[in-house]
């Protein structure tokens, strides 16, 4: 689904990351850890196509990332839900309309229109927050927003970044349920964490495949992390 071979990027004139390669199949579920600052975010958003590699090549759906335009990437972009570290929510926005944005905003649909949002709120949990504005929120109820908002197209590929920061231990336990839930429904979940509890939980739910960035690149994770 996502290919990264021999990967590279940089902000400025240091390489942040080198050298990484990496297939994500699909039902693959992945955790991403490694220290704040090595790169996680960035490598997710070289993984969705918002970065371009300074190096390397990155296939998205079968297409080469080098090849693709602006349309070719929105559309691949379309299969792909990321859930993003800050939430990013129009606060001035009820959350019903936050979640359904990725399908208004293109003029697609009213969120009347939008089948599965009231599925989804459920779903996440959320369904008495429909006309809730963001900063009226919870931690965990941004967290599962988030995730709604991520599954509103109905992605193959789930791209969570540092979805269980700022909840206690228990909601974090019920996002990643709801994640492995997913991955059992046949999407392919990336999830970039520090929080070596939860991937040490995870053990019992699913055949998870651990990844750190260590040393600027990618490496397989040991069974201690
Ligand atoms: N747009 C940018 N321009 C320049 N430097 C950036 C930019 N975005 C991130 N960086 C730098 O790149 C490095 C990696 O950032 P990144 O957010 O990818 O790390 P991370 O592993 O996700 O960190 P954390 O765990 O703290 O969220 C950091 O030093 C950061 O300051």
């Amino acid at each position: 689904m996502i290919e990264l071979e021999n990967v590279a990027y940089s902000y400025g004139s240091d390489a942040l990351l080198t050298d990484m390669s990496l297939q994500l199949a699909p039902g693959a579920f992945h955790f991403l850890t490694g220290p704040s600052g090595a790169g996680k975010t960035t490598f997710l958003k070289l993984c969705y196509g918002a970065l371009r590699p300074t190096e390397g090549r990155i296939r998205l759906f079968d297409q080469d990332l080098a090849q693709m335009g602006r349309d070719d990437v929105a559309f691949a972009r379309r299969r792909i839900g990321v859930v993003h570290q800050d939430c990013q929510f129009l606060d001035h926005l009820p959350l019903a309309e936050n979640i359904a944005l990725p399908l208004t905003v293109s003029g697609q649909a009213s969120p009347e229109q939008v089948d599965n949002l009231n599925e989804l709120m459920s779903w996440v949990g959320l369904t008495d927050k429909y006309d809730a504005l963001p900063p009226e929120l919870s931690g965990g109820e941004r967290q599962r927003a988030a995730l709604a908002r991520a599954l509103i197209l109905s992605p193959d590929v789930i791209l969570a970044d540092e979805p269980t920061g700022n909840v206690d231990w228990e909601m974090s336990q019920r996002l990643l349920r709801l994640l492995v839930e997913l991955n059992k429904m046949g999407k392919t979940v990336m999830i970039a964490t520090h929080d070596l509890m939860l991937i040490r939980a995870a053990k019992s739910l699913v055949s998870a495949r651990n990844l750190r960035i260590a040393n600027r690149t990618l490496q397989a994770a040991g069974v201690d992390l």
